[in-house]
C-alpha cells in the first residue's frame, strides 16, 4: 500500500550501467586507482538514504560495466529501456548512472532517439564510492531531484554532475581526476542546489520528441569510426577502417579539421566508395568547422560535424545513416541536431 506521502512523490527509475559511481578501491585515499563498476544499484540507492525524501526510488541494473567498454549493442539495450519506461504512467523520471568516459556518447545518442518529454538524467562520478570526498553520492541526489522535476520535461536528454545541469547534446568530459569534469562549450542549462533546480537557458536543437529517430524503428547501428589528425600523418588508419566495414569516417581534424595532404586523395577516394566522410575538429573545447573552410566540401561532396566534437559527430552519423541519407541529407542532419 502507498502511504499518503509516496503518492505525493514523483516515481523515478535509476538505471545502473557501471562506471566510477560504482567503483570501489582499496583504500580511501585511492580517489583515482580503483575499480570502475563494482557496486550494485541496490548499495548505490541505499548509500543515499535522502533519495526517498525526493522521490519514490527504485533502481534497476542494466550492465556493469566501465563506460570506456560500452559498446553499440549496449547504446541500443539501454534505450530501449528507457524508452519503454518512459511510455509508463507510473514512471515520471529516469536517472542513469554511467561511467564518465563515454556519458557524452550515450547522452547525445538518447538525446537523439528518445521520443518522451519525461526527464532523463545521465549522471556518474569521478572519485569511487570509498575515497574521500567522494562526489557519486551528492551528484546522484541532485541527478534524482532533476529526473522528479517537471520543469526539467521537454529539455532533452539531461546531465548532472557537479551541482550542474547540462544537456546531453553538449556535455562532454574535458577535464579528468578532478571533479569539475563536464564542460558545455555552448554553457551549462543550469544548477541544482539542495534538491532545487535552477534554470537559465534551454537547447534549440532538435531533441527527443522533435526528434526524426526513434529507438523504436532502430535495429543496428552501422560502423563509423574516427581517424585522429596530427602531424606526419598518412592515411594508414582511414584505409584500415574502410577495409573494417566503416559506412562513414569522422576526421577528427587539426584546427579548423583540416585535413593533412597526403590524405585528401584517399578521403577522396573513399568517398567515391560510398563512404561518407565527416570532417570534425580534435581541439578540446569549442571545435568549429564550417563547410568549405580549410577544404572544398562542396567538391569532394563531404559533410562537416559544425559543432560537434568526433565522438559526439559518430553518433549522430550512426543514427542518422540508419536512415540512408545522402550526403545532402546527412549535412542537413548535421546542422539541425
Ligand atoms: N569516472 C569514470 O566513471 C571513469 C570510468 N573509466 C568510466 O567511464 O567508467
Amino acid at each position: 500500500r502507498t502511504t499518503d506521502a509516496e503518492a505525493k512523490l514523483a516515481n523515478v527509475v535509476i538505471l545502473a550501467t557501471g562506471g566510477t559511481i560504482a567503483g570501489a578501491g582499496a583504500s580511501a585515499a585511492n580517489s583515482a586507482t580503483y575499480q570502475a563498476a563494482k557496486v550494485p544499484v541496490e548499495q548505490l540507492v541505499a548509500g543515499v538514504p535522502e533519495l526517498k525524501d525526493l522521490a519514490n526510488v527504485r533502481g534497476e541494473q542494466v550492465f556493469q560495466v566501465a563506460s570506456e567498454s560500452f559498446t553499440n549493442d549496449n547504446l541500443l539495450q539501454l534505450a530501449r529501456q528507457v524508452a519503454k519506461l518512459a511510455k509508463q504512467a507510473d514512471v515520471d523520471g529516469i536517472v542513469i548512472t554511467h561511467g564518465t568516459d563515454t556519458l557524452e556518447e550515450t547522452a547525445y545518442f538518447l538525446n537523439l532517439v528518445i521520443h518522451s518529454d519525461k526527464p532523463v538524467v545521465l549522471v556518474g562520478s569521478m572519485r569511487p564510492g570509498t575515497a574521500m570526498s567522494a562526489d557519486g553520492m551528492l551528484n546522484l541526489y541532485n541527478a534524482v531531484a532533476v529526473a522528479r522535476d517537471a520543469t526539467a520535461r521537454g529539455k532533452g536528454v539531461l546531465a548532472v554532475m557537479n551541482d550542474e545541469i547540462h544537456s546531453g547534446r553538449d556535455v562532454s568530459k574535458a577535464v579528468n581526476i578532478r571533479t569539475e569534469a563536464f564542460k558545455s562549450p555552448w554553457g551549462a542549462l543550469g544548477m541544482v542546489v539542495e534538491g532545487k533546480s535552477y534554470w537559465f537557458r534551454a537547447p534549440l536543437k532538435r531533441h527527443t520528441t522533435a526528434s526524426e529517430f526513434d529507438i523504436e524503428k532502430i535495429d543496428s547501428l552501422p560502423r563509423v569510426d574516427i581517424a585522429y589528425g596530427y602531424g606526419n600523418l598518412d592515411d594508414t588508419a582511414y584505409q584500415a577502417f574502410a577495409k573494417a566495414g566503416a559506412k562513414a569516417i569522422i576526421h577528427a581534424g587539426t584546427g579548423n579539421g583540416s585535413v593533412a595532404a597526403p590524405v585528401v586523395p584517399t578521403l577522396k577516394a573513399l568517398r567515391a566508395d560510398g563512404l561518407q566522410i565527416i570532417r570534425s575538429s580534435r581541439v578540446n573545447q569549442g571545435g568549429f568547422v564550417l563547410r568549405n573552410a580549410e577544404q572544398p566540401d562542396d567538391a569532394n561532396d563531404w559533410v562537416v560535424a559544425h559543432d560537434l566534437n568526433p565522438q559526439k559527430a559518430r553518433i549522430l552519423a550512426m543514427v542518422a545513416l540508419t536512415g540512408n541519407p545522402d550526403s545532402q541529407a546527412l549535412q542537413r542532419i548535421f546542422w539541425e541536431y
